[in-house]
This record gives structure tokens, sequence and C-alpha cells, in this order.
């Protein structure tokens, strides 16, 4: 697939902000548990964290071909700020760009496009994770307003959120066709920010647990119809998935990058281990990979942009760049050797970073079920 030039200067102008901006303080970041907050006001100066939305809506009106490059750029300089930017483009602004209506694209989308505020994605429960249909987290119908009761798990800004897109359970009776969708603003009574999870890896983005607690909204802030949630969720978190495999692509790259460098520099057996064969046909395997998962990515990313069904492409895509991103990180520590499993080099903190890619936004079991379930059609 051929890029065109101004995806080209787009993907240019991220690999720059990336290894100026972001890639020199991953690590401190990481170690200190920083939030990337200076950075993603850049970012939003940037575009980059309403790409796809339409101008008029605040956002930079571009393809998702562009959003797909710019997160692979920044999930080579850091895998955390690279999830934030995903959930923000592909969820936080993806939903409300898709079904909300002129007062509600007035009052969040324009600031969540623009990057004025930042917005998270509340679905997944401590007990509901892959049956999302399945959720408890309750909205029941009080005068003018809606009162919001459960627990959402894994939020990722959760607590730096300004407002969640949140899904409950409207009509019980009804099923997955009771579950509807909210736009909550994270300063109403009785959203509260439970524990914040101590991560493997991704430490710099925060992950919550949000509790809605008698949470009251007005009856404005129902988003699309009532009892279309869960088609809301399941449609959008197509985009959210290409999202997740370009992270995937940027941080094996950056992996692949830092196993070359080091293979060039260090010697054994009197050579640069560069020039060992079997180090040399690792590292050729590492970047065969990595294209091939990137050419699955700008597959499903084309099809969007086409306006075509992709979500079997995008669930191929996440399967295979995750396992694929898993697998480089893991043959860029050997590489390596001990001094890939101590902090002295970034290859240890982006294997910790992209071992989640293959478990939120759809385990890789999920991306398998709604692959197989095409074949049958
Ligand atoms: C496991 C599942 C795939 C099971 O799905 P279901 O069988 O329960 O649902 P379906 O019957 O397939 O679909 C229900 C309904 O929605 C419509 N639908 C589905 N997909 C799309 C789509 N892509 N576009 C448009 N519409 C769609 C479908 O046609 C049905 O409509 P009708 O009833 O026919 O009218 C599913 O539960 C699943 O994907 N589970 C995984 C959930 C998941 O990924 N969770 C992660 C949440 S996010 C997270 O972890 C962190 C977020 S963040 O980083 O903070």
């Amino acid at each position: 697939m051929i890029l065109t030039q101004e995806q080209e200067m787009i993907r240019d102008a991220m690999r720059d902000f990336s290894r100026e901006r972001l890639a020199p303080f991953a690590e401190a970041w990481d170690r200190d548990h920083t939030f990337p907050r200076e950075a993603l006001k850049e970012l939003a100066e940037l575009g980059a964290l309403g790409m796809v939305v339409p101008e008029q809506w605040g956002g930079a009106g571009m393809d998702y071909m562009s959003l797909v490059l710019a997160i692979e750029e920044i999930a080579a300089g850091d895998g955390a700020t690279s999830t934030i930017v995903s959930v923000q483009n592909s969820l936080a602004c993806g939903i409300p760009n898709r079904y909300g209506n002129d007062a509600q694209k007035e009052q969040w989308l324009k600031p969540l496009a623009r990057g004025e505020m930042l917005g998270c994605f509340c679905l997944t429960e401590p007990h509901v994770g892959s049956d999302a249909g399945a959720i408890k987290t309750t909205a029941v119908k009080d005068g003018d307003a809606w009162v919001l009761n459960g627990v959402k798990q894994f939020i990722t800004t959760g607590r730096e959120a300004d407002v969640a897109i949140v899904f409950a359970v409207t009509d019980k009776a009804a099923g997955k066709k009771g579950i509807s969708c909210f736009l909550v603003p994270t300063t109403a009574p009785g959203y509260v920010v439970g524990r914040i999870e101590e991560k493997m890896g991704q430490k710099a983005s925060d992950t919550a647990q949000i509790l809605f607690e008698n949470c009251r909204v007005p009856a404005d802030a129902l988003l699309g119809e009532e009892g279309q949630g869960y088609k809301i969720a399941l449609s959008n978190l197509e985009a959210g998935r290409i999202g997740i495999a370009s992270q995937c692509l940027g941080m094996a790259r950056a992996a692949l990058e830092a196993a070359v460098k080091y293979a060039h520099e260090r010697e054994t057996f009197g050579k640069p281990i560069f020039e060992h064969q079997a180090v040399n046909f690792r590292l050729a395997d590492m970047a065969t990979q990595l294209e091939a998962a990137r050419q699955l990515v700008w597959h499903a990313a084309s099809l969007k942009d086409a306006g075509r069904p992709c979500l079997k492409e995008a669930s191929m895509a996440k399967l295979f760049a995750s396992e694929m991103a898993e697998k480089v990180c893991s043959d860029a520590i050997q590489i390596h050797g001990g001094y890939g499993y101590v902090t002295d080099f970034p290859v240890e903190r982006i294997y910790r970073d992209v071992r989640v890619c293959q478990i939120y936004e759809g385990a890789s079991d999920i991306q398998r079920l709604v692959i197989g379930r095409a074949l049958a059609d």
C-alpha cells in the first residue's frame, strides 16, 4: 500500500515529535508513574487527539490511515501515551462523533477533539470483560434525570478524564438490547474514582476502577437511542482495535530498532553480533513479521476510510499485531542478552508495555471468535 504525500507528512511530523518529546521521557514517566499531561497538550496542538473528527466539530478532519500512522509513531516513543491517544480518538471522540446529536457534539465532542478535554470508555466491569453484553451497571430514569449505579473496571484515563462514555442497563428484560450509552461528566456527583491499578507496564497511563454511586446526569446525557448501547460499544471497538494494532506496530518497531542498534555495538567472538547469522536471521524474522502486521493494519484502516465493513479485518489486525509485537519484543530482549532484562535498555519497558495489547479492547480469543464467526457468513 502506498501512502499519499499528506499521509507521509503526518507520519514524519509525528515521528519527529515522538523522538523529541516522548521517547526521551518514557523511562522516567514509567518509573514515576507520571501522566504525560504536557505531551498530550502538545499532541492536541498537533491535532492528534481528534484526528478523524470533522473540522466542523473541532477535529483535524483526517482519515483513518493518518490516525494509524500517528498512533504507530506515538507508540514508538511511548506505549502508555499511545494508549491514551488511541482511546481518545477511537472511543472518546469516535462515539459522540458517530452517535451524538448537535448539542452533544457542541458540548462534548468539540473540546474532546481539540484535546481540551480527555475522555474515557466505561464498558468493562469487575466480573464482566469479554462477555460485554452481561454488564450489571444500571441507569434508572428519575424525573428529568438518569441515575447510574455500578462499578467499571480497567478504565484507561478514568482518573484524568473530563467526560466518561458509560454503558449501563436501562431495561433488564431486554437483555443486550436493554443497554444504553451515556455521556457522564466526571465532575458529576457520584462519579467516584476507586482503585488505581498497579500494572505490569504502561505505568504512565492511569487505569482506574470507577464507581457510580447514585450518579445523577440529565436526560440529555443519553447518547444515541435508548437500548442502542451495546451496538454503539461494539461498533466503535472495531476502530479501537485498529488503534491498538497500530500501537503494537510502534512498540515492536522501537524494540526492533533498539535490537539492531545493540547488535551493531555489541561484539562477541571478534565481531559485532549483527554479523552472526543467528542474530541476523532473528532480526530478519522480526522485521518481516512487523511488516506483515503493518499490512493488515493498513488494510483495515483503508477499508474503514472507504466506509466498508471491517469487523473481521480489524480483529485480524489486532490479533496478529499484538501477538507479533510480544514475540518481537521478546526477541529484542534475547538479542540484548542479560542487558535486555535490566532497565538500562528500553526493551525491558517496551516488553512490559506491549503485553496488555493482547488483552484490552478484546482479548486475542475474542478476536479469534469474531474472525471465526465471519468465516461462517
Ligand atoms: C464476544 C462478543 C463479540 C460477543 O458479541 P455478541 O454475540 O454478544 O454480539 P453480536 O450479536 O455479535 O452483536 C450485538 C449487536 O451489535 C451489532 N454489532 C456488533 N458488532 C458491530 C459492528 N462492528 N458494527 C455495527 N454493529 C455491530 C450486531 O449487529 C448486533 O446487532 P443486532 O442485535 O443484530 O441489531 C462481544 O461481546 C465482544 O466483542 N466482546 C469483547 C468486549 C471487549 O472488547 N471489551 C473490551 C472493552 S474496552 C477495554 O477493555 C478497555 C478500554 S480502554 O482502553 O479503557
